[in-house]
């Protein structure tokens, strides 16, 4: 049932603004938009039963999200939240305050974007740019292998839901589209981006000021679905949907959901799944926070492949948050941190030469699953050259 959902995390956005290290105990709660939806509910989403299969799977931190709202609590999440960044790259965040009924209500919205629009439909909705996910990204616009392309959709949301349209069936959920990238921005990236900040021994607010809401750039809700493959593609593809690669942006957060897939490579060098956590999200680093933190948070190198064989069969649906700095922000280290000038910075290229985030955007966006890579050095990994640094791509 679609109900208008008290949303305790839900709050008028100049708060933040006003008091950046407020508590969420001083946070002005507001019921989340959406009010009912009576006639225009989405066909719920019925999350799939988990594998029964003993996968090996990965050994992630798990962080207390509802401990940032005290500088005591931030000081001692810090000391976890680095220790996991840099040892695994991924840790789940629970706590976070959306309710396991919001969180389906998302996945029911996902599902509803390739579902329940035509593909006629679908089409008019196709990103328009090679540079930007945004909109539709239809079935088979990357290579994998051997001449198999991908059986992946998209739909990319930027973060102001309201710059453009949406597809019918989806405009009812404006308003919960819009709370859901608040929500993610504000309740799950802001206290992340503090204690990363607090790892690196920063004013607090450092990478916040490097992720505003109201700049230019492109941290965008993804809606995905995975589509069952032909035993052929899987076959020539070695079982991979998704080829290990880093994210662009800064942080990501996935919305964890049952069907395994997502794995990630291990210090050992080993691929090691990720488990599905009830109502958790599961956050990673991308490039750009390696850019920024001169390596300290390096980006975590993850893949999909086929998901285990009593999953295999059932559509993969996903909801993400990607985020990025804003447009205008140069990618460099802040090397003003104390432990970046302790420990050394791993500097990705001439300060002089630094791509902004929008030009980073852009190129890696236009060049991802097109391109054609080259062996490097590291057995099994691929690279292409990106704004003159050399971007791995990991099978
Ligand atoms: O589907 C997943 O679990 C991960 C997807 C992913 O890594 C990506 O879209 O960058
Ligand atoms: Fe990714």
């Amino acid at each position: 049932m679609f109900k208008c959902i008290y949303n305790p995390f839900s709050y008028p956005l100049s708060l933040h603004f006003k008091a950046p290290l407020m508590t969420i105990e001083a946070l002005r709660p507001v019921a989340s938009a959406g009010g009912s939806l009576g006639e225009s509910e989405p066909p719920a989403y019925v999350a799939p039963a988990m594998t029964k299969e003993n996968l090996d799977y990965a050994d992630l931190a798990i962080i207390d999200l509802s401990k940032a709202n005290t500088p005591a609590g931030r000081a001692e999440l810090a000391v976890e939240l680095c220790d996991a960044m840099k040892t695994k790259g991924f840790f789940y965040a629970i706590n976070h305050g959306y309710t396991q009924e919001q969180t389906n209500q998302m996945f029911s919205i996902s599902q509803l974007a390739f579902d329940g629009v035509s593909d006629e439909e679908k089409v008019q909705y196709e990103g328009t740019s090679p540079t930007v996910y945004e909109g539709y990204k239809p079935k088979q616009t990357w290579h994998i292998d051997h001449g198999v392309r991908d059986q992946i959709e998209h739909y990319n949301i930027n973060r102001h839901v309201e710059r453009v349209p949406q597809p019918q069936a989806l405009r009812p959920f404006v308003p919960l589209m819009e709370a859901f990238a608040k929500h993610n921005f504000f309740n799950i990236l802001h206290p992340v981006l503090r204690l990363l900040a607090i790892g690196l021994e920063l004013p607090e607010d450092t990478l916040i000021k490097d992720h505003d809401w109201d700049g230019e750039g492109f941290t965008t809700i993804r809606f995905m679905k995975y589509h069952p493959r032909s035993t052929d593609e899987e076959e020539k593809t070695k079982n991979v949907w998704l080829k290990g690669h880093t994210d662009f942006g800064s942080i990501t957060i996935l919305w964890s959901q049952p069907v395994a897939g997502l794995q990630i490579l291990s210090p050992d060098g080993k691929w090691r799944w990720v488990r599905h956590m009830e109502n958790a999200v599961v956050i990673n680093a991308g490039d750009a926070l390696e850019f920024l933190c001169g390596g300290y948070y390096p980006p975590t190198r993850h893949r999909v492949i086929q998901p285990p064989s009593d999953q295999a069969n059932i559509p993969r649906y996903g909801l993400f948050f990607f985020v990025m700095p804003n447009d205008n922000v140069k990618l460099i280290p802040h090397e003003e941190s104390p432990v970046l000038q302790k420990q050394g910075v791993h500097r990705l290229c001439d300060p002089k030469d630094a791509p902004r985030m929008e030009d980073w955007r852009k190129e890696r966006t236009k060049s991802y699953g097109k391109v054609e890579l080259k062996m490097g050095k590291e057995k099994g990994v691929e690279e292409e050259i990106v704004s003159g640094v050399i971007v791995k791509h990991y099978n």
